[in-house]
This record gives structure tokens, sequence and C-alpha cells, in this order.
């Protein structure tokens, strides 16, 4: 990326900015909609989403100026936002319960999917003459995003939102749908009559206990404030700790900045730097298909318990590693491709469950009455956390890679 470099010679402080804005655009866009989503349809939010996130990305990939791809950014990190709030709760909504977990898993693998596209596409793309070199990768997320707001007209409305609206008959036909019945067969299904009941039945409890929205500012505010009820509370804190927890473990740090970790790890080159990082979303994307098939068999608890354990000892290996060899490298290249190994493995235990569970737990323990907003504040943890990662990784990695490692194993 030659071009990018020569056309605008930025600094770190430009470089942090440009990480900065996306995702402190995406912390709103997850916010305001934990103010919309019950508001509007599923469908038309994730549709306006796409629209915001295309917008953010025809101006990235068209920038003229440094300004036109931090305003990009901002605007994408709008829709990138708003999508990993709706999406999650949009799936949670519609799938059958005894899948679930397998459904929203499928998150973490578009993720990731998307962490090793965007990663080999910078890494093939990066050696090609001129502007094309960064333009590329940029115009290339437009793809998903055209795809998504397409797909959106034929995405049957949440059964659930039409219920908690009052449409009950819309919600029966939509929760047909779902389950691939035809419309004669809604009226006389008794597994699709008992779902839909069950819809009803927590649909009038919250109607009976709090009410329906009015939409007015101080309806909002009471509506936040339910989070922090005895009654929620409990559920609100495993929501923001678990992305807490997912982010302070350290995935981002290694994406982020696993080529200049890995250089501490003694290896030398550009391709190896590379071919390190990149392997790390391989090794995601990989582990995310297991999980995908047990997530439901063996539940969420003892996959998190694993990944803990083997995240924090893998993490302790690489730091001990790094404190005993950083100041020489040269003469134990054992131990360098040790401590990439024990790398490699953090991020395989991680992918199993931090990554997707991450992504599965805060929709699921929300019921419909706070699940909008409680999605909302686990996803703004997600970016809250993300940003901070951002900031105060390079600073510490100056500071002693190995401490770095050791304050993260300390959170697995
Ligand atoms: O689960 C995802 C995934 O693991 C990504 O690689 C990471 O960048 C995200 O922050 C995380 O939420």
């Amino acid at each position: 990326m030659k071009d990018f470099t020569t056309r605008w010679p930025i600094g770190a402080w430009e470089k942090g900015l440009m990480t900065a804005v996306l995702e402190l655009g995406a912390l709103f866009g997850a916010l305001i909609c934990g103010i919309l989503a019950d508001r509007f349809s599923r469908r038309n939010s994730i549709f306006v989403a796409c629209v915001v996130f295309c917008i953010g990305s025809g101006l990235q990939c068209g920038a003229r100026s440094l300004s036109d791809l931090v305003l990009g950014r901002a605007i994408g990190g709008l829709g990138v936002g708003a999508l990993s709030m709706l999406s999650p709760l949009y799936m949670a909504e519609i799938s059958p319960p005894e899948v679930r977990g397998s459904l929203m898993a499928l998150e973490q693998f578009a993720i990731v999917l998307g962490v090793v596209l965007g990663f080999w596409t910078g890494f093939l793309t990066r050696s090609i003459e001129g502007s094309a070199s960064w333009r590329i990768p940029l115009a290339i997320q437009l793809g998903p995003g055209i795809l998504l707001s397409i797909g959106c007209l034929f995405l049957p409305p949440s059964p659930r939102l039409l219920v908690l609206h009052g449409r009950h008959e819309e919600g029966l036909q939509s929760l047909a749908r779902l389950r691939l019945r035809t419309p004669a067969e809604a009226e006389t299904d008794p597994l699709l009559k008992v779902e839909l009941l069950e819809m009803r039945v927590e649909t009038a409890l919250i109607q009976q206990t709090i009410g329906i929205d009015k939409h007015s500012v101080r309806s909002e505010a009471t509506a936040w404030a339910r989070l922090f009820d005895r009654k929620y509370i409990d559920r609100t804190l495993i929501g923001i700790l678990m992305m807490f927890f997912q982010q302070w473990s350290g995935i981002n740090a290694l994406l982020y900045y696993g080529p200049t970790l890995v250089k501490s790890i003694g290896l030398r080159g550009d391709t190896v730097t590379l071919m390190v990082s990149g392997g790390i979303g391989i090794i995601q994307f990989i582990a995310v298909l297991p999980a995908i098939i047990y997530i439901d068999r063996l539940g969420r608890k003892p996959l998190l318990r694993g990944g803990s354990a083997i995240m924090a000892s893998s993490h302790v290996i690489t730091a001990l590693l790094v404190s005993q060899f950083e100041d020489d490298w040269g003469a134990h290249s054992t131990a360098a491709w040790l401590a990439v190994a024990s790398l490699y493995t953090f991020t395989a235990a991680y992918g199993i469950s931090y990554g997707p569970i991450g992504w599965v737990l805060p929709s699921e323990v929300f019921p419909l009455s706070v699940r909008s907003k409680g999605v909302s504040l686990s996803t703004a943890s997600v970016w809250v956390n993300n940003f901070l990662i951002g900031l105060v990784t390079p600073a510490l990695m100056e500071i002693s890679a190995s401490f770095v490692l050791l304050l993260i194993s300390s959170k697995t």
C-alpha cells in the first residue's frame, strides 16, 4: 500500500484516530438502535443500517482526502454498530430454541469470515500499483452490504415484535414462514399455536407489569433504567461483562497488533509477520465450526469454562517464553515458534468459546420486554472495550509484551 502511505503519510495519532472513529461510530450505532429497534420492524432497521454502512464504505473507497476517509469510517461505523446489535437480536427472535445457539453462532462465523477475507484481500492487493491497492479492499465491503440490503426485502418480520405490537395474525403467518409451514398449515399446526401462545403470554405479562412503551422521553428513560432493576440487573451484567471479557481476552490486540507482537517474539520479515496474523484469522474461522455444532449440545457454560482455562494457560506460556527469551530470540527459534503455537492455541480456544458465545448469550438472556435495550447495551460494551484496547495496547506493548500477555491472561 505504498500509494496510501505516500499520499497520506500519517503518524501514530492519525492511525489511532482512523481506528477509533469506526469504533466510536459503532458504539453510537448500537446505542441508537436500542432506542429505535422496537419502533420499526427489525427488517426495516437492518435495511437502514445497511444503507448507512454502504454510504460509509462508498465514502472510504472514493476518498480524496484523509478527512473523507475518517468521515467514511465514522459513518460506516454507525452501520456496523447498528448491524452488530440488530442481527443477533433478530436471529434470537426468529430461531427455534433447540438450535438457537448454533444459528446464532453463525454470526461469529460471518464475522471471522469477514476478518479472513479482509486480511487476505489487503495482503494480496498491497503491491498493486496506485490507489487500487487500498481502494479495492475498501470497495469489497460494499458487496456484503448491498447483498444484505437486498436480502432484507425477503426477511420475514420478527413474529415476537408483531405479537408485542398486537398484530397476532401477522405474527402467526410470519412464524409459519419461518418454520416452513404453508399459510393453511399455520391455522392448524399445534406446534405453531403453542409457540404463538408462548409469545402472547410473554406480551401479556409485559403489558401487565410494565405497560407498552409510549415513546415519550420519560418512558424511554424508564425503559433503560429497567435494565438496572433488581429483577434484570444480573442479566444486564451478564450481557455487558460477557462482551467485556470477550474483548479483554486479547483477540483484537492480537489482530490489530499481531505483527508488532510477533516481531517481539523475534520473527522477522513482512511476509512471515502477515502470515502469522493472517493465520490467527484462519484459526478463528476453523474453530467456530465445532462451536456451531456443539454449542446447543454441550451448552454455553462448559465451552466458556474450558475456553477460559486454555486461553489463560496459553497466554501465561507465551508471556513466560517472551520474558525468558526476548533478548535473544535468534538463538532460541524453537522457543519463538512455541510462542506462536501458544498464540494459535489461545485463538482456537477463543474461537470455540468466547468468540461465538459472546454474540449468542446477550441476545438470549433478556426477556422480550427489555431485550432490544439489553442487547444494545451489551453490544455497546463490545465497542467501548474494543476502542479501549486499541487505545492502550500500543503503549502497553512498548512497556512490555509479556506484561500485556499476563494482564490479559488474568482476565481470561
Ligand atoms: O467475536 C468477534 C471476533 O472474534 C473478531 O475477530 C473480533 O474482532 C471481534 O471483536 C469479536 O467480537
